[in-house]
């Protein structure tokens, strides 16, 4: 049946036409260059109970969006016309500030050709799907193990909001027990490694031979003053006096790679490089082998003894989470695969004053709309905390252009990025860190809807991340626990916690977790 369609076409090129099987749809009337804005539609909201009560029993329910607040909305113009496709070649944002929706296009756009948008996972009817190629999130062969975990879900917002209220209440200072945490740890050691020493991890290092004793003070006050110190040689003694002589360590080569500058101390030598243990010593004899390399910090820890999470800690770590859903509903509703990687602001003070982090960092996975395979989300988070790393600690007339990156989701609440309009103003704002350029997210936990693949396991570890939170476990993939476990692999020079987000899907007040993962006794570690 031939419908009566509007003789329409917008600015941009876009017509509406009609098929059989899916009704209107939008079309291109020329051809049109990827990534062009080829629509802007206002919208109609509708607030949460007035669509709960009428909206939802009526033909609008075919139409709306899920606004960000709950609220629901419908498109003017022709953002209500666009069908749905697994391969859609138009990804859209929810632009709050104007009430409107953004239409843009993923790839070139031949003339004729069908504008297709993502409605999600959950469709209400029987699609006919433009595509050609198979749809990747419907292929069990995706090598991704599936990707239903945040899956346009409902559910997982509700089950997060409850964890929410569980901690928002009480004394933020209170440690919380280790199994009411909303995560289970994954360990990475066993627990007699230290004993049996098979081999220490160590890392390079700078030093410097200090031959005058009476120096030391002077040096060590210039080393608190001078910036290149980070919380990660804190395992570390600074000073190492051997047959007689003084050396003093003075940085970790992979975080300060040029050879540091010294203050006017005379008769020092050049810096050099040795190796030092990568860890404290959990035991003695640990501490004895260890000594032998570079003086290092003993801190004895019970069996399976971790650091103590407080309520407050325990709060932030939700809604870190529940940003990371809704950020991946969001990008799951625009076309992109529903995953998404978050470093937020540290929780301790002192944690946030070393790291040097203005804003957190959120970006979601790009792979659909850029057609790029290595568009990961856990990538493209590390690589937007580089660039800002580069930037800051660069002059503003030197700061260099990147190729271009996907921008993270919510540009009100992160770094822009070099490059991208505004980012100079930025950066002229920000005190630009003088030990901060080489250690990317030393100190900082990341959170992420799945677990991390192996490229990106091993990325998070080269930028040196102090704890990575996932929710969804990755049987094929995941470089953090389950086909691999990239942190605890022999001989790696750093080592991350890892923890999987606990709670059952439908039973959201169920702090348990059935399916909770131990690696620990397979792990060569
Ligand atoms: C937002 S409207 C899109 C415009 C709609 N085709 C029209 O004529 O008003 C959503 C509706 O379009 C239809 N639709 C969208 N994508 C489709 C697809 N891939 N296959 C079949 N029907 C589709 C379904 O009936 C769905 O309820």
């Amino acid at each position: 049946m031939q419908s009566r369609v509007p003789d329409h076409l917008n600015s941009s090129g876009l017509r509406i036409g009609f098929s059989a099987e899916k009704g209107r749809g939008v079309y291109a009337a020329r051809p049109l260059e990827p990534r062009t804005v080829i629509e802007i539609s206002p919208v109609l909201l509708f607030s949460a109970a007035e669509y709960r009560e009428h909206g939802r029993h009526t033909v609008l329910d075919h139409y709306t969006f899920k606004w960000k607040d709950g609220r629901m909305a419908l498109a003017l113009g022709l953002g209500s016309l666009f069908n749905h496709s697994q391969q859609p070649n138009v990804s859209y944002t929810l632009d709050k500030e104007t009430e409107s929706i953004r239409y843009t296009t993923t790839r070139r756009i031949e003339d004729g050709e069908e504008l297709f948008i993502f409605y999600g996972h959950n469709l209400w009817f029987d699609a006919v799907d433009a595509g050609t190629v198979e749809p990747i999130l419907e292929d069990p062969d995706d090598g991704w193990g599936g990707l239903a975990g945040v899956d346009n879900d409902e559910e997982d917002i509700s089950a997060l909001d409850i964890q929410i209220s569980v901690y928002a209440h009480g004394n933020a200072q209170d440690v919380i027990p280790e199994d009411e945490l909303p995560f289970t740890r994954i360990r990475l050691v066993r627990d007699d490694e230290e004993d049996e020493l098979i081999a220490i991890n160590t890392q390079p290092a700078w030093v410097v031979d200090v031959p005058d004793a009476r120096h030391t003070a002077t040096m060590l006050s210039w080393l608190k003053k001078s910036g290149i110190e980070t919380p990660t040689m804190s395992h570390l003694k600074r000073i190492r006096k051997q047959d007689g002589s003084l050396t003093v360590l003075l940085a970790l080569t992979p975080e300060y790679p040029q050879v540091p500058a010294l203050p006017d101390v005379p008769g020092l030598s050049e810096p050099y490089v040795v190796h030092v243990p990568s860890t404290v010593a959990l035991t003695q004899v640990s501490l004895k082998h260890k000594n032998t390399l570079w003086p290092t910090v003993y801190a004895p820890r019970r069996k399976g003894e971790a650091e103590e999470w407080t309520r407050g800690k325990a709060l932030w770590a939700c809604k870190a989470m529940k940003r990371v859903v809704e950020e991946a509903q969001d990008a799951g509703r625009r076309g992109e695969l529903p995953i998404t990687a978050h470093v937020p602001i540290p929780y301790e003070k002192e944690t946030r004053d070393a790291a040097q982090l203005p804003a957190p960092f959120l970006a979601h996975d790009t792979r659909m709309s850029t057609s790029h395979p290595l568009r990961h989300a856990v990538l493209n988070t590390i690589r937007a905390v580089a660039d800002y790393r580069a930037s800051s600690s660069t002059s503003l007339l030197s700061t260099p252009t990147p190729p271009p990156i996907p921008p993270p989701t919510d540009s009100s609440a992160s770094i822009p990025l070099p490059g991208a309009a505004g980012t100079s103003r930025f950066v002229a704002e920000v005190q630009a860190p003088q030990n901060g350029a080489h250690y990317l997210l030393t100190s900082l936990t990341l959170f992420t809807t799945h677990e991390p693949c192996i490229m990106c396991s091993m990325a998070l570890l080269h930028s040196r991340v102090k704890e990575v939170f996932y929710l969804t476990p990755m049987s094929r993939t995941g470089g953090c626990g389950s086909v691999a476990c990239v942190p605890a692999l022999k001989n790696v020079n750093h080592r991350y916690n890892l923890g999987r987000w606990r709670y059952l899907k439908g039973e959201p007040g169920a702090m348990a977790d059935e399916r909770s993962i131990t690696i620990a006794d397979d792990i060569d570690a």
